[in-house]
């Protein structure tokens, strides 16, 4: 089929049924007009073989999958068997329902599913049989089992405490554990203990600390039986703590999963029964399913239905919930293989790059425009983090980048947090929080009130949080103290004095604040009064200074170190899916864990593939902000396609 034949046959089969109005023809015929061959490709594939659609960064695969199952849907006739896309996200879900009705012209999606994954396993499979094997006790006909978070935490939680682990408080850590923090693991057959996001750990390996052995050993001589607390009785012992849980209705995440695991393996029937409903399933963003979840799908799929596994096995960075991109390529070794190669996203450059570092052979071409030439890969080295935010700032002002398209992206949180409240730091609240409110945007504004309610709140005594806009503790309403930060913002802009800042210095400033200050406050405050439990009439505020060291400085539009505010700053984890114009991805000081650069450029690791989610983020820059480079790991960089920013 020539290209031109395939576009007709997907317009011709989404007009299909339809009151085939002109609007929504050449709508279709527009969208479908700009997708290539290898989109067009995947659209047109057979629902009834299995299918590894391997789509690379930016390769538009959420309008992919919509188009395709619009595609499907329009040529379906079955009322009561449809089509499951599943994703990781509800907004993923959203984005890609509203993909799909656009394309389809239907309003209403059944007999079809198009939902997260989450909410498949848990609705369709694990809530819906679990029960039956698994003795839930069955209160009043519920038979579905109550959520509980793995973090719970029994104080406050006291019911909790009838499901208390044994032996599970032989060692230093000594935490009592109780069985909403357990969950069984099929893929090492052994139950897993959860004690944070960060540190879960095997029974069998807990059982192997040298404190809990040591505790063993001793037992074992008190009671002068070698035989007592071998592994296996202790396991025995946990299993059935946690099988009370469930019977009593609870599960945590892990445990439905398994359930639905469970039911999958032991009935055929309900497995056929469910495929049977589902005869196709879709999965976007394929990298992050997780053993348990793959193994879920495949016992649909060995009782009938067809998988599609939509991905870029690349991004897979979600170990810590046991995805594993070795085991998914594994798995779909024997799916039928589309691709997906064209980057929309970034320019060819920034392509090259990241392909270059992950050590990526595929063919991926960058097809968004070159705007930056050769900036448009580049580092950035650092002393402080400070100087760093400056440098990129200049950076994104030299080169017409505007700042709230760019972002800064770090691994960990808290680099996240330094570079917040390197941020936040003003030496001049008031005057940053002014020049702020006046530039009139959202989120200037926001920064505006934080700036001065955090240092206003000062007068007041005591404060709350930042949340609460640091509403003092004498104040009882957090909106009357908004509106009263707010109103003294307003006053101030009112004053021409204080709104001039085009070749004043600070200690003029700070002179006309000072003559006006207690005017404005006091108005702002007339509001405020009834809200507040004390007296107050601030005259004995002290007057303000212009900080040392900047009375003679002319005022700067306001302090840079305020003005990254207006870049943001996002975990790499947090900005999967999205991108921006320039993205700074900055690397940690030491080289250690997957948030320093050496580790971004490891091939096999995970931590290569979360650099490499970093830096495809972008569209025209991509700087790395690296702590001082030696001569060697400048020559490195550059290597890679890096050239100096500064
Ligand atoms: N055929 C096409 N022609 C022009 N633009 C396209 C085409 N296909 C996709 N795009 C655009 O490419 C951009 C990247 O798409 P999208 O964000 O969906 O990528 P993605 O595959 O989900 O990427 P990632 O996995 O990196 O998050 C979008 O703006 C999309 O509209």
């Amino acid at each position: 089929m020539n290209r031109g034949e395939m576009e007709q046959k997907i317009v011709d089969t989404l007009s299909k049924n339809k009151e085939a109005a002109g609007s929504y023809i050449s709508l279709i015929q527009s969208k479908v007009a700009e997708k290539t061959e290898q989109q067009l490709k995947y659209v047109l594939s057979h629902t009834t073989e299995n299918i590894f659609l391997e789509a690379c960064a930016g390769s538009g695969k959420t309008e992919v999958v919509g188009l395709k199952t619009a595609y499907e849907i329009s040529k379906w006739y079955s009322k009561n068997k449809g089509i499951a896309v599943l994703t990781f996200t509800n907004e993923a879900t959203d984005t890609i329902k509203e993909r799909v009705k656009l394309f389809s012209g239907l309003t209403t999606l059944y007999p079809h599913y198009i939902g997260t994954l989450t909410g498949f396993i848990h609705g369709f499979v694990a809530q819906s049989f679990g029960y039956k094997y698994f003795k839930h006790k069955n209160r009043g006909g519920d038979t579905s089992y109550r959520l509980i978070d793995k973090n719970l935490d029994v104080h406050g939680n006291h019911w909790l405490k009838k499901y208390k682990l044994p032996y599970m408080n032989l060692n230093s850590m000594g935490p009592d554990v109780y069985a909403n923090q357990i969950y069984y693991n099929y893929k090492i057959n052994d139950f897993v203990i959860y004690y944070s996001e960060n540190y879960k750990l095997p029974l069998k390996e807990y059982y192997q600390l040298t404190e809990v052995q040591e505790f063993i050993q001793n037992f074992r001589k008190k009671n002068g039986n070698n035989q007592l607390l071998g592994f296996d009785f202790i396991k025995k012992e946990i299993k059935k703590v946690k099988q009370t849980f469930l019977t009593d209705g609870f599960a945590n995440f892990e445990d439905i999963n398994n359930i639905a695991y469970y039911v999958l393996k032991k009935n055929v029937r309900i497995a056929s029964l469910i495929a049977a409903r589902f005869p196709v399933i879709i999965i976007d963003e394929c990298q992050d399913l997780s053993w348990i979840e793959i193994n879920i799908l495949n016992q649909l799929k060995d009782s009938g239905s067809t998988l599609h596994f939509v991905g870029d096995l690349n991004q897979s960075i979600y170990e810590f919930k046991d995805a594993n991109p070795a085991t998914t390529k594994d798995y779909l070794s024997g799916f039928k293989r589309y691709f997906l190669t064209d980057n929309f996203r970034s320019c060819d450059s920034i392509v090259n790059t990241s392909n270059k570092l992950l050590g990526i052979t595929l063919p991926i071409r960058g097809l968004a425009a070159d705007k930056m030439g050769d900036k448009s890969v580049c580092y950035l080295e650092y002393h402080d983090l400070t100087s760093l935010n400056q440098k990129y700032l200049d950076f994104l002002e030299r080169n017409d980048i505007p700042f709230n398209r760019s972002a800064i992206l770090v691994r960990q949180q808290t680099l996240k947090e330094e570079f917040e409240t390197n941020s936040k730091e003003s030496i001049h609240p008031i005057l940053d929080a002014l020049q702020l409110w006046i530039e009139n945007t959202p989120k200037s504004r926001k920064l505006a009130l934080e700036l001065a309610s955090k240092h206003m709140q000062r007068w007041f005594g005591g404060a709350k949080t930042r949340n609460n806009y640091y509403c003092p503790n004498a104040i009882d309403s957090v909106y009357r103290w908004r509106i009263f930060i707010k109103d003294f913002l307003e006053g101030c802009s009112a004053v021409s004095d204080l709104v001039k800042f085009d070749g004043i210095n600070y200690s003029t400033w700070y002179k006309n604040f000072n003559n006006h200050f207690l005017h404005i406050i006091q108005e702002a405050y007339k509001d405020l009064l009834r809200f507040d439990s004390e007296k107050r009439d601030f005259k004995d505020i002290p007057k303000m200074i212009s900080p040392r060291g900047t009375a003679k400085v002319r005022i700067t539009a306001y302090n840079t170190t305020d003005r990254i505010n207006l870049v943001s700053i996002h975990t790499i984890h947090s900005v999967k899916g999205k991108d921006f114009d320039s993205v700074m991805v900055v690397s940690s000081r030491r080289n250690a864990g997957s948030g320093h650069w050496k580790q971004w450029i490891e091939k096999e690791l995970e931590s290569g593939r979360i650099g490499y989610v970093a830096n495809t983020r972008a569209k025209y820059s991509l700087v790395w902000g690296v702590p001082v480079l030696k001569k060697e790991e400048r020559e490195m960089l550059e290597y890679y396609g890096f050239k100096r920013a500064d």
